[in-house]
């Protein structure tokens, strides 16, 4: 039970220390106003689950980039064609699913505006 709290622990120090990522940083600014606008657009209860799933996505997938970033730069802090490849496919997953969050958005919130 101890090595499970202990886990824990270690995986809030994660959380922690991405949240000093600038990136991770602009999305944290982004889904407090996609969570504000929820309250004031008066979202269904199925629109908040997607809403609350995207936004876990988008954080959860820029933790992911972050630790190849660093594990990449641990391996390979010289310059490597598949360091690069390995750091930008990950940041290319990231704005994939930053994209859709964006088109998942409009969906949610411009037929309550307009
Ligand atoms: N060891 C490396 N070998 C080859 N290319 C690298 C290496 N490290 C970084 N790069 C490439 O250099 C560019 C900048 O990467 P870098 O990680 O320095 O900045 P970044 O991705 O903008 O990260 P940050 O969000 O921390 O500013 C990217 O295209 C990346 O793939």
């Amino acid at each position: 039970m101890g090595n499970f709290f202990r886990s824990f622990r270690f995986a809030f120090e994660g959380i922690r220390l991405a949240t000093k990522e600038r990136n991770m940083r602009f999305h944290l600014v982004c889904a407090s106003i996609a969570i504000f606008a929820g309250f004031f657009s008066k979202l269904s209860a199925v629109e908040w689950l997607i809403l609350i799933i995207t936004i876990a996505l988008v954080i959860g997938l820029e933790m992911v980039n972050t630790a190849i970033e660093n594990v990449v730069d641990l391996v390979s802090p010289e310059f490597h064609p598949l360091a690069k490849a390995a750091k930008d496919v990950a940041a290319g997953a990231v704005l994939v699913f930053a994209i859709a969050s964006i088109i998942i958005g409009m969906i949610l919130f411009l037929p309550k505006w307009f």
